[in-house]
């Protein structure tokens, strides 16, 4: 059966921890990501995707800040959208080259979040490089940066992750997706817009969490299928440890009950957990799996499925 699908791309399907953020490297993620986007596609769904940015717009902030003695520096909801401009340009064309016949277009996406959202006086969200532990106190110290440490993986630039109220080009995608062109969208979450005292739009400073902003697209864009697409082929409890078990198929009920024992961690699968459990409680499939099983997966041969 044809569905309608809202994929969200890991950050690790663009760049990898560790991974200079070079065009080359890039490139030859976005490359391999496209492979199994493609078969989806092949096989007749309807699909938006949502992309992450973490690594994409700390690097645009930094080379702003390293260049602010001949150029200005551009606010982060500019570098967001910058962001949002390079990765659906080169997504665009590793899926058009595969897929000739197919019409792929970027939509440079606004998300509208709440100025009140208590995010803005606790930065949670990492961009950018990683760091040691040392070097991010050097950081904090000169740079009067936040710093935090990223679910294990070292010490990241933390930003206000506000939570998505709504998809602005929610109608465009929409009409979009009944002319089967496929979308990317919300591309790191979408670029963060409030309404101000005036009730204009404009930008924030801010990176929303690509994660739940493909969930609110998914409800937005009433569609059958949220998959968040990752670098693990499934979900575990006791992940890491010798008792891991993988998780294939399960209830909402199994998957709240796993979150509030502590076995999805906040800086990683927890958020991903968090949209999966919203959406089946709709009465629809969530599906996390790694990259390369994205299309068996849709099928249920493959990743973790919480359903509803
Ligand atoms: N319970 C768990 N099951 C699976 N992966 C987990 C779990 N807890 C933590 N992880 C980690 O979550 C990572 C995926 O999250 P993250 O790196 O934030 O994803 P992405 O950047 O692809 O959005 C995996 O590489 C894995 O190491
Ligand atoms: N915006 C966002 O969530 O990006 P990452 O997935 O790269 O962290």
């Amino acid at each position: 059966m044809k569905k309608r699908v809202v994929l969200a791309l890991g950050g690790n399907a663009i760049l990898q921890p560790g991974q200079v953020g070079s065009y080359e490297n890039q490139k030859a993620n976005i490359e391999a990501s496209a492979d199994s986007i493609t078969e989806i596609i092949k096989r007749g769904h309807e699909l938006v995707i949502v992309h992450g940015n973490g690594p994409q717009v700390g690097q645009i902030l930094r080379q702003n800040e390293l260049a602010k003695e001949e150029i200005p520096v551009q606010p982060l909801p500019i570098c967001s959208s910058e962001s949002q401009g390079f990765i659906g340009y080169m997504l665009q064309e590793s899926l058009k080259n595969r897929l000739p016949e197919k019409n792929v277009a970027t939509v440079l996406t606004m998300t509208e979040v709440d100025l009140k959202d208590e995010a803005f006086k606790q930065p949670t969200k990492p961009i950018g490089s990683f760091y040691t532990e040392e070097e991010s106190k050097q950081l904090e110290v000169e740079k009067g940066w936040v710093m935090g440490e990223d679910a294990g993986r070292g010490y990241r630039r933390l930003v206000p992750s506000p939570k998505p109220k709504t998809i602005v080009e929610v109608d465009v995608i929409r009409t979009m997706l009944e002319n089967k062109i496929i979308v990317v969208s919300t591309g790191g979450g979408g670029i963060p817009v409030a309404k101000n005292e005036s009730g204009q739009l404009e930008g924030v400073a801010a990176v929303i969490d690509k994660d739940s902003s493909a969930l609110k697209l998914s409800e937005e864009v009433d569609s059958d299928v949220l998959m968040i697409l990752t670098d693990v082929p499934n979900v575990y409890i006791n992940y890491g440890k010798p008792n891991q078990e993988k998780l294939e198929t399960i209830s909402i009920e199994k998957a709240e009950e796993y979150y509030n024992e502590g076995h999805f961690s906040d800086g990683s699968v927890g958020p991903k957990m968090a949209a999966c459990i919203d959406f089946a409680k709709q009465g629809k499939t969530a599906i996390i799996c790694s990259l390369d099983e994205a299309a068996d997966a849709l099928e249920g041969k493959a990743g973790t499925r919480v359903v509803g």
